[in-house]
């Protein structure tokens, strides 16, 4: 247990004077201006090796950390802020005796400000191929111990950890006579451990992807980008935060060229669009509503895949989230244009696009200028009451040579192409996900239904008139009865793909045989619940 200072630390001085500073920053950015501030305010500058440098260069007057210190910077910079005088400077309870006492006796100096900013780990660890050596160098120990120290001490010391805050102390410096408030010193003081819980982070990821395991202790930060104008209803608050340390995440590399801001329910539906274009290498299109594809195709160009895609379900299609993985030009935004579409996403517009599409004041049009091919991070999170289940990422992608065919008739090789765009398809769909495709489009989505028979029903009815006619038809799960399929048979489908693996196989497969239908069992579900 930490002995009590004597003052009580509620009641800290509202203002006080800011005499001498440490500065000690990686990112040099308005590091010059900011010195030269606090020097015509009369504040002392002491400063470590390369900082220094910087400030000297620019004509001011700097003290060396090791005259401040009486000890040398060492190591290569591993140690060169560490020493007890500098802590004591910076963690002295002013108005406490018994400190003042040490302080005279040690001659220690105390410090009213610290600005830090560390050794970029986070930019460091996101390059390709990065040694172990270079990240490790990277963590900074002597940083966030002052900013640890000066913040803990807020009642009497101030800490600044970012350039974008250096006007603003500035100019409170400024009105205040040279001294900050302690509401300022408080704000700092939280930024501050902010800052160093993500930079610890950070580190703690680092580490932890170095093992297969999960993790005891699952260590995350999320960063706000952007606050929302509500959750998924009005009357609940909410923003989008990205994690830290994710190499990409919904919004990054995604501009917004037209459009009101997005919504809660927009970003739900947008990752699920991008997670399925994502796994379409030939021109795609998908359409979704409330999380789950209303319509997805593949075509020629993204011009037929939107149609088709867009045919499947032309009644849940409007008001949806489009994704496409082509860049929209003219005669796709036209026919883009006709239709009522929330969000639309693609790698690209021409300038006539851009034209049509913009016409209508409420679509929000996404360009996505990510051009790498980022792989998404190693976990999936849901959250339940009190806590996160987390899980790999379903990435799984068969090809056919690992399927078995259980029936009597093999599929034909169109079907074999329906079969495994409907595969493809179904690990996007709710459980339970019953797909029929025809031609790489889907002709009919069944999604989210209780039971899988109800699923199969709701995907033949959405069939557009004779679609179901030679169709083929995925499941994400196996078929505990031989109903689903049985139904689908007799609407026209001629051949199913599903993982398999039910008691009643046997009476599925004969179903199937029956009427000379092809099945082939994946031997993996997808289940998306
Ligand atoms: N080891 C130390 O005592 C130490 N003290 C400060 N630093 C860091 O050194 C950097 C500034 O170094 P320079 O002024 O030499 O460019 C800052 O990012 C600061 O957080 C240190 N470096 C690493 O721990």
């Amino acid at each position: 247990m930490p002995s009590v200072p004597e003052l009580n630390p509620v009641d800290p001085p509202d203002l006080v004077p800011v005499r001498r500073a440490l500065l000690s920053v990686s990112d040099k950015r308005g590091i010059v201006d900011f010195a030269r501030g606090l020097a015509e305010q009369g504040v002392e500058l002491i400063s470590t090796g390369g900082t220094a440098k910087e400030l000297e260069a620019a004509g001011l007057p700097v003290r060396a950390i090791d005259d401040f210190t009486g000890f040398p910077e060492i190591m290569d910079g591993r140690v060169k802020t560490l020493n007890p005088k500098l802590y004591a400077g910076l963690l002295a309870v002013r108005d406490n005796p018994e400190h003042q006492a040490a302080l005279e006796e040690h001659g220690i100096e105390v410090v009213d400000l610290v600005c830090v900013n560390l050794y970029p780990f986070e930019r460091t660890v996101a390059r390709m191929n990065v040694s172990d050596r270079d990240a490790i160098e990277n963590i900074d120990i002597g940083g966030p111990t002052m900013i640890r120290a000066a913040a803990k001490n807020h009642a009497y010391a101030a800490v600044v950890v970012k350039p974008e805050s250096y006007d603003a102390i500035l100019e409170e410096l400024a009105q205040n006579d040279g001294a900050l408030s302690f509401r300022t010193r408080q704000e700092l003081a939280a930024q501050a451990f902010h800052d160093t819980a993500r930079y610890d982070t950070a580190i703690a990821r680092w580490f932890a992807e170095r093992s297969d395991d999960h993790p005891p202790l699952l260590v995350r930060a999320y960063e706000k980008v952007t606050d929302l104008s509500y959750g998924e209803n009005p009357h609940q608050r909410a923003a989008y935060y990205s994690a830290v340390g994710e190499r990409r995440h919904l919004l990054s590399m995604v501009k917004q060229h037209h459009g009101k801001q997005l919504s809660f329910n927009n970003l739900l539906d947008l990752d699920s669009a991008t997670a399925l274009a994502r796994d379409f290498d030939e021109p795609s299109c998908t359409i979704v509503k409330h999380n789950n594809p209303c319509g997805a195709a593949t075509g020629a160009t993204a011009l037929d895949a939107y149609r088709a895609a867009f045919e499947c379900d032309p009644l849940s299609a409007f008001g949806g989230v489009i994704a496409i993985n082509r860049e929209v030009d003219a005669e796709l935004a036209q026919a883009l244009h006709q239709q009522f579409i929330e969000v639309l996403y693609a790698p690209g517009y021409t300038d006539e696009a851009l034209e049509i599409l913009t016409q209508k004041q409420n679509i929000r049009i996404l360009e996505d200028q990510e051009r790498r091919r980022v792989p998404l991070g190693e976990l999936q999170g849901r959250q339940v009451q009190g806590g996160i289940l987390v899980q790999d990422r379903d990435t799984i992608v068969l090809d056919r040579d690992t399927m078995e065919v259980v029936t009597e008739r093999q599929p034909t090789e169109q079907e074999w192409s329906d079969l495994l765009f409907a595969w493809r398809v179904c690990k996007h769909v709710k459980s339970n996900a019953i797909i029929l495709a025809q031609g790489d489009r889907t002709v009919g989505i069944g999604a989210g239904q209780m039971s899988r028979v109800d699923s199969v029903r709701l995907a033949l009815e959405k069939c557009r008139l004779d679609s179901v006619q030679g169709a083929v038809l995925a499941s994400d799960a196996f078929f505990p009865f031989a109903d689903g399929p049985a139904l689908a048979i007799e609407a026209g489908v001629r051949a199913v793909i599903q993982p398999g693996g039910s008691i009643r196989d046997d009476e599925v497969i004969a179903a199937a045989n029956a009427d000379g239908v092809a099945m082939v069992m994946t031997r993996r579900r997808h289940f998306r619940h």
